[in-house]
């Protein structure tokens, strides 16, 4: 119970947000007809069953006018019933493609602010697979909700409507055994309910496992599709590499997973369905066993004993909605139990600097300055630590360091993207920070969008692209700037990397950060391009990551990371004389 109370509290927490949005009057209005709809529905069940009676006794009678009348009857109620169910239908989708649409939104921009996403990565607990959530699990939520909700609406108005009827046909058809009278009031209504919660409790026996099966399968399809794409996105290395067959091997092992869990639920369905099937078989007779006895005697007419299985179907039908809904019911749980998982590792990322000690980031001074850092593993253990170290501006720093000393996670520490540690970094006001790492992203599509990214398309006209891109030696590539394509697979990690230079130009940020941005490129084309980012960017703090020795050239300070116990930033400390920047 406490279980179901906390699935449904976690359902508000996700549903209600779109109900009161800014589409709330679009929401809200197709609830509403979808609901009325729905209740218009059983209002024609209600009559159906009335007419069950009239038109059957009219058969028993004989009676050639009546039975046409009824025909009559029964063609309005079921172009009625038609009508309403096809745009009960349409107004449901219609209903499920705009909260869907609000809800990808809402969880695009949580999952893909400041960093949120790259932190999820960084924790161990976060949520496997987002973009599953995204998609897939968002679909679902929502048709489900929705399918369920208003199932159940109507299971209750239905279980209202005809308990009245079917109370009522207890009493003109009372409970005849043996040749005599049992007059028990409503029982027909208590039959239902004792078959519907005999029902429901062997179906929830036979099939609570499959809630977990169920969250079970949703993460192994998504693994599965997962790989694929990094097989994907991996190809040329993997055809290097001669990994085929490796590949091969570990998808069959991921997919080995996803059949080796729905074996399990086709298993689990199969006893669930053998059960629910005779359930639902056996309500159509047991009504007729029950007012068989009645009938024989004399007592009631067919039509009546035609309207009591009718109604004691609805009722029974309604009151074992958990039973007809249970496998919707567990894939709805595994859902809700998913997008929950995904919102909390939202929320503990964006939350992780104010729950756990992390790196404190302040706005102010003209320099960039650490202030008792201490750069942490996000499992705890301390990577980097800089006391009181300074970045004037226009300088030209060169951090140098072995491999796997943390230099790039300094940088990640800077760009206020890595939380883990202690101490503060400070950041000049307004500066415009670019980080420009060893392998450049550049998103899929049109030339000149890539390149620009992450201003807008368009935000800078062709013909300054075109000339970034001449200038950082890649003239070819200035003739294709409409071109569509996966630049980071067409290109060679030299031209990725003048790409990414004709990016810092096209931007001119204030502090550019070069994490080995030009290590594929041969030393005098490397020494070209420091040359053009001095005489393009004068101003610019440039600090890099290299390993090369041409590169103290372009330098004005050389920073070391050095390992004396732990490691430490050498060659930038502030001097007692020197004030930190930022106070
Ligand atoms: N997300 C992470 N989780 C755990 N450990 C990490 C993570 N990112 C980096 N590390 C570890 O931190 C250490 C420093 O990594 P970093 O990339 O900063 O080194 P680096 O000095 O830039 O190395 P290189 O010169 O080889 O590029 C490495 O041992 C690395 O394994």
């Amino acid at each position: 119970m406490n279980n179901i109370r906390a699935t449904l509290a976690i359902v508000w927490r996700i549903a209600i947000p779109y109900f009161r949005s800014e589409d709330k009057w679009a929401g809200r209005g197709l609830l509403a007809a979808v609901i009325v709809i729905e209740l218009l529905l059983v209002a024609i069940d209600v009559l159906v069953n009335q007419w069950y009676s009239r038109f059957y006794n009219y058969l028993q009678e004989r009676d050639w006018n009546g039975f046409v009348w009824e025909l009559g009857v029964f063609t309005l109620l079921a172009s009625a019933s038609v009508a309403l169910s096809v745009y009960q239908l349409y107004l449901n989708q219609w209903l499920q493609i705009r909260w869907r649409q609000w809800l990808t939104r809402h969880y695009l921009g949580e999952w893909l602010n400041s960093a949120t996403h790259y932190r999820m990565q960084l924790k161990g607990d976060a949520a496997d697979n987002p973009d599953q959530r995204i998609t897939d699990d968002v679909r679902s939520f929502v048709e489900q909700t929705l399918n369920i909700g208003i199932g159940l609406l109507s299971s209750i108005v239905t279980l209202l409507s005809f308990v009245v009827i079917l109370w009522g046909l207890s009493n003109a058809a009372p409970l005849h055994i043996s040749g005599l009278d049992f007059p028990i009031p409503g029982y027909l209504v208590w039959a239902a309910l004792v078959y519907a919660i005999f029902g429901t409790a062997l179906t929830h026996w036979i099939g609570s496992p499959l809630v977990n099966l169920n969250f079970e399968q949703q993460r192994y399809e998504a693994d599965f599709r997962f790989n694929l794409v990094r097989v994907r996105e991996n190809s040329e290395q993997i055809a290097l590499l001669k990994g085929e067959g490796a590949e091969r091997e570990r998808l069959l092992l991921r997919y080995g997973y996803v059949v080796g869990n729905w074996y399990a639920i086709m298993s689990r369905t199969k006893r669930l369905t053998a059960f629910t099937a005779s359930y639902s078989q056996a309500a159509v007779i047991f009504p007729f066993i029950l007012t068989a006895p009645a009938y024989f005697a004399g007592k009631i007419q067919l039509g009546g004993m035609v309207q009591t299985g009718s109604a004691f179907g609805s009722v029974q039908k309604a009151l074992s909605f958990f039973v007809s809904a249970y496998r919707s019911l567990a894939e709805w749980r595994a859902v809700v139990a998913r997008l929950d998982g995904f919102e909390m590792s939202v929320a503990s990322a964006v939350n992780l600097p104010a729950h756990e000690p992390a790196i404190a980031l302040e706005v102010a001074g003209r320099h960039i300055d650490l202030e008792q850092l201490c750069v942490n593993l996000p499992n705890g253990t301390p990577l980097v630590a800089a006391k009181a170290f300074t970045i004037q501006a226009s300088e030209r720093v060169l951090v140098t360091g072995p491999s796997g000393s943390g230099k790039s996670t300094l940088f990640r520490a800077i760009a206020g993207i890595w939380p883990f540690g202690t101490g503060t970094v400070v950041v000049p006001e307004k500066a415009k920070l670019m980080m420009l790492p060893q392998r450049p992203y550049f998103s899929v599509g049109v030339l000149r969008d890539a390149v620009v990214y992450p201003a807008a398309p368009g935000a800078f006209d062709a013909a300054q692209v075109r000339e970034a891109l001449i200038a950082v030696g890649l003239p070819d590539l200035a003739e294709r700037l409409d071109e569509d394509g996966h630049w980071n697979r067409m290109l060679s990690l030299g031209e990725q990397q003048r790409l990414g230079l004709a990016r810092a130009l096209l931007h001119a940020p204030d502090y550019l950060f070069l994490d080995e941005a030009t290590a594929s490129l041969d030393e005098p084309s490397e020494a070209r391009l420091y040359r053009l980012l001095a005489e393009r960017l004068p101003q610019a703090t440039i600090v890099s990551i290299g390993h090369r020795s041409t590169l103290d050239a372009f330098h004005t300070r050389k920073v070391a990371l050095v390992k004396d116990g732990a490691i430490h930033v050498v060659g930038g400390e502030r001097t007692a004389a020197e004030p930190s920047a930022a106070r």
